[in-house]
């Protein structure tokens, strides 16, 4: 953990008054009905002890004074009023700060989701610093509004009683009163200072935690436990899980024990000044100076204003917590975007001439090698452009480029001419349909995993079916229990339906990878088709077919196919090698082999590969090769 790490909990005040406004407004937007309940309730309840104090010693004058009588009685049944209306208000107050921190959750999270969907590329995702704050965001955007009304409102509430309580003391003894509040002080900086180490605790153990929580995951991940099962790994990543709990648990066990010591010796401190003034209430009242009332008062008054301003200083200690690790919130919802943005992006009109990389650099960050060096490429419209290379060659790299995913270090992806930082990005993906190596499988049904490929077809029954009939899955998917509404999975059935086949089920890969294709085929006509190792999950026939599917349906469309596979690239148009972050070669299928460099090279190895075994169809992995 790095210095960096630990300097980010410090806020300037500034920052946090900023952070108090905008998280009240928040739980005051999720639910002013809430809140204003809370704050009449608060009231009230700061109001009551003092009551309760004052009828207490006006019983007690009335049982031991001269003119005990019926008043007495009346007073008593006041008493059992304010202990009844104690009980009432308090309960009353928990169910609304329950219901205002629903409305919270629901309004934070809305806006921290929102925020994440408007990052329009990948690199924040990917950037631990950021999945930590995610995390505390997602903690604290739900809790901190919530606490920092309930402190605010807690403060007030003890603000009134102790104002109460400090009128009592100024009349009975006042130098108690300038006692409790100078034993306050030492309070006031002890509990700060416990809430930045618990904030600098947090952000210090959220790569811990995040640890914590993928080997959780892990071992009750239905797609994890084949390998882990078969590798015996169980065991490995329960210790694993637990080595990373229990340091969490130690660097917050170190932090309450410092508050317990804290506390212990506050605590202390407030015991020997309650009972200096306990032991001369009753000397007063043995000299005839006070009543018994009047101790009882006192007493009453001595614990009641040391209570509240235990609490305002421990409510004041949490909001300060709070706005710490809300900064966190405030960090991701106001953040700036992660990509440029255009300040007038272009609508991106149909491809007329290509798409062009021109002298395209890029590495995924500064710690990072390049990954691409100077690519020059030209994508035609109309034609079908294979990219090929070993494995990390940079080939997925590149159409993240020309999906904008991210943008490039140096140069520019030009689509008609235009760089694509000029156009509006969501328009810019509109107009392209991909089936990525590493796509999807969601926990929805058949019909939801075609359709999210383009949601104006989610509930357009013909639709779908074309698209799964293109991709060969529309048989698979007719024979599943609902059909097109049969879940494609099991995670969410309740335990007495594990049996029920109907409930859902599982898809082999190469049918999962066809209904990926079929959702690259849900977009009508896009402008740019991107197939990145589209067959890799299907056998030798279905490939075959897959690939001559894919042929018709690139004919007279620009797309950019990646496989290992050359014989289903030869078809291309154009191919083009990367090796080095770079267009070592390129030019159509029978000219490279011509050339008889990397390509003809890489083709012979594979054709050979297969003639050894009879084979016709597909070849080798290409990464294969040393
Ligand atoms: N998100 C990422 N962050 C950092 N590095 C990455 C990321 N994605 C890929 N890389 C690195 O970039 C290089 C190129 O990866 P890329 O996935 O583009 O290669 P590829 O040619 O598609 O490989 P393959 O044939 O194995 O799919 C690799 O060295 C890889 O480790």
């Amino acid at each position: 953990m790095g210095r960096s790490r630990r300097a980010s909990v410090r806020l300037p005040p500034r920052t946090i008054v900023r952070h108090l406004r905008s998280a009240s407004l928040l739980a005051w937007r999720a639910g002013r009905l809430g809140a204003l309940a809370q704050v009449l309730l608060t009231v009230v309840a700061g109001v009551l002890p003092v009551a309760a104090a004052w009828l207490t010693k006006l019983v007690l004058d009335g049982l031991t004074g001269p003119d005990s009588g019926t008043d007495v009685l009346v007073l008593a049944v006041l008493l059992a009023g304010v202990g009844v209306l104690t009980v009432v208000v308090s309960q009353a107050k928990q169910y609304a700060q329950a219901q205002l921190g629903r409305s919270v959750a629901l309004s934070a999270s809305g806006r921290l989701f929102a925020a994440l969907n408007r990052l329009v590329g990948l690199a924040r995702f990917e950037d631990p610093r950021f999945r930590d704050r995610l995390e505390l965001a997602q903690q604290s955007g739900r809790a901190a509004p919530i606490k920092v009304l309930g402190t605010g409102l807690g403060i007030g509430q003890g603000v009134i009683t102790m104002s109460g309580f400090v009128g009592t003391l100024l009349a009975t003894g006042p130098w108690m009163a300038v006692a409790v509040a100078v034993a306050a002080v030492p309070t006031v900086r002890a509990e700060l200072a416990i809430s930045r180490r618990r904030a600098q605790m947090m952000w210090d153990t959220s790569q811990t935690m995040r640890r914590e929580l993928f080997y959780s995951q892990l071992l009750t991940d239905a797609q994890a436990a084949k390998e882990i099962r078969l590798f015996g790994l169980g065991g490995f990543f329960r210790r694993r899980m637990l080595k990373e709990l229990s340091t969490t648990q130690e660097a917050s066990r170190r932090v309450d024990r410092r508050e317990l010591a804290v506390q212990g010796l506050l605590g202390l401190m407030g015991a020997v000044v309650a009972g200096a003034g306990l032991l001369w209430a009753i000397r007063a009242a043995q000299s005839g100076q006070l009543t018994v009332g009047d101790v009882s008062v006192f007493v009453a008054a001595v614990a009641g204003t040391q209570s509240a301003l235990a609490s305002i200083v421990r409510e004041t200690a949490s909001a300060h917590e709070a706005m710490l690790t809300f900064d966190h919130y405030q960090a991701i919802v106001t953040g700036p975007p992660d990509l440029q943005i255009h300040p007038r992006p272009i609508s991106p009109e149909p491809l007329r001439q290509g798409i062009e990389l021109r002298d395209v650099w890029f590495r995924y960050s500064d710690e990072h090698p390049w990954v691409l060096r100077g690519v020059n490429l030209t994508i035609p419209v109309g034609t079908a452009v294979a990219l090929v290379g070993l494995n990390g060659a940079g080939k997925s790299t590149l159409v993240k480029l020309l999906c904008r995913f991210y943008d490039p270090n140096r140069g520019a992806v030009h689509w008609d001419g235009v760089d694509l930082r000029e156009l509006e990005v969501e328009q810019l993906r509109a107009r392209i349909g991909a089936v990525f190596q590493d796509f999807m499988t969601y926990d929805l049904t058949a019909r939801e995993n075609i359709g999210v490929g383009n949601l104006t077809a989610l509930t357009d029954h013909h639709r779908i079916t074309s698209a799964a009939l293109a991709a060969r899955v529309h048989d698979t998917i007719v024979d599943l229990p609902h059909g097109y509404e049969t879940m494609l999975t099991r995670i969410f059935f309740q335990h007495a339906d594990r049996d029920d086949p109907d409930t859902g089920v599982f898809l082999s890969g190469g049918q999962w990878q066809r209904v990926g294709l079929a959702r690259a085929f849900l977009r009508d006509n896009p402008d740019l088709l991107i197939l990145d190792e589209p067959s890799a999950g299907l056998d030798a026939e279905a490939e075959h077919d897959i690939h001559q599917r894919l042929r018709r349906h690139r004919e007279g469309q620009t797309s950019v196919l990646i496989s290992h596979r050359l014989n289903a690239v030869r078809d291309a148009d154009h191919i083009a090698v990367l090796a080095d972050g770079q267009i070592v070669e390129q030019g159509s299928h029978d000219s490279l082999l011509t050339a008889g460099g990397r390509y003809a090279r890489l083709f012979t190895l594979q054709a050979h590969g297969y003639s050894d075994v009879g084979g016709v169809h597909g070849a080798a992995d290409v990464g294969a090769v040393p």
